[in-house]
């Protein structure tokens, strides 16, 4: 089974992972961008914000998946594979760019997974109060820097997404304690 964990910047994907990782010792544990070798190179170009052009930054996101999906996830398909962001970030973030049609968007990522998309898609969502306090709490990257209005923009994109690429999502609230968050999580995967 191929699940993704999605959220914004801070939401908790990254501590979610490590709960399940505890849960499913077997399982491959990845994320996007920057699983293979390859992607990290892309993650830092395109993490730095230097891209001038928004397809370009689009694009850098695109060739990280492909590689990723050739070399992690198609090879592992029969294991569960647990993703720290999958296309539905790609989708969501180029959504709120605006500088690419809704169409391409989603033909473009089609072209770059080869039709492979996590079977379910679990989204946590922050209130506005908890990311801005999340976002006080630490250095700032070149996209969380744009702030936590477009960081919002984000999460709704997240939930239409999903529905652009028919996914199944589960939305949790990332507010919730990390321990019971990690028990919905698991409850909806067995
Ligand atoms: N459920 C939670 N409640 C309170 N703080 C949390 C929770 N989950 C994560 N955090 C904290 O929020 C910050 C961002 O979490 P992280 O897992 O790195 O998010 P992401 O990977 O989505 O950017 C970290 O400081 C983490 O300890
Ligand atoms: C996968 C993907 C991520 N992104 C963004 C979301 C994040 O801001 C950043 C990836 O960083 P990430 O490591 O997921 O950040 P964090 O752990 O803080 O959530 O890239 C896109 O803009 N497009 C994409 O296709």
């Amino acid at each position: 089974m191929y699940i993704a964990i999605e959220g914004i910047d801070t939401a908790g994907k990254s501590t979610q992972i490590q709960k399940l990782k505890e849960n499913f010792p077997d399982a491959i544990i990845t994320k996007e961008p920057g699983a293979t070798a390859i992607g990290k190179e892309i993650r830092e170009i395109v993490l730095s914000a230097k891209a001038q052009s928004k397809k370009a930054e689009f694009l850098l996101f695109l060739a990280d998946r492909a590689e990723h999906i050739k070399e992690v996830v198609e090879p592992n398909l029969d294991k569960m594979i647990i993703s720290d962001r999958s296309a539905v970030s790609g989708v969501a973030y180029a959504l709120i760019q605006g500088e690419i049609s809704e169409t391409a968007i989603v033909h473009l990522n089609r072209f770059a997974t080869g039709g492979i998309y996590p079977q379910k898609v679990f989204l946590l969502k922050l209130t506005k109060e908890e990311l801005e306090y999340r976002l006080s709490q630490k250095e700032l990257d070149g996209i969380e820097l744009r702030g936590s209005e477009y960081l919002l923009s984000i999460q709704d994109a997240i939930i239409k997404a999903t529905e652009l690429l028919n996914l199944e999502l589960v939305t949790i609230d990332a507010t919730n304690s990390i321990e019971d968050i990690t028990k919905e999580i698991l409850k909806n995967i067995e």
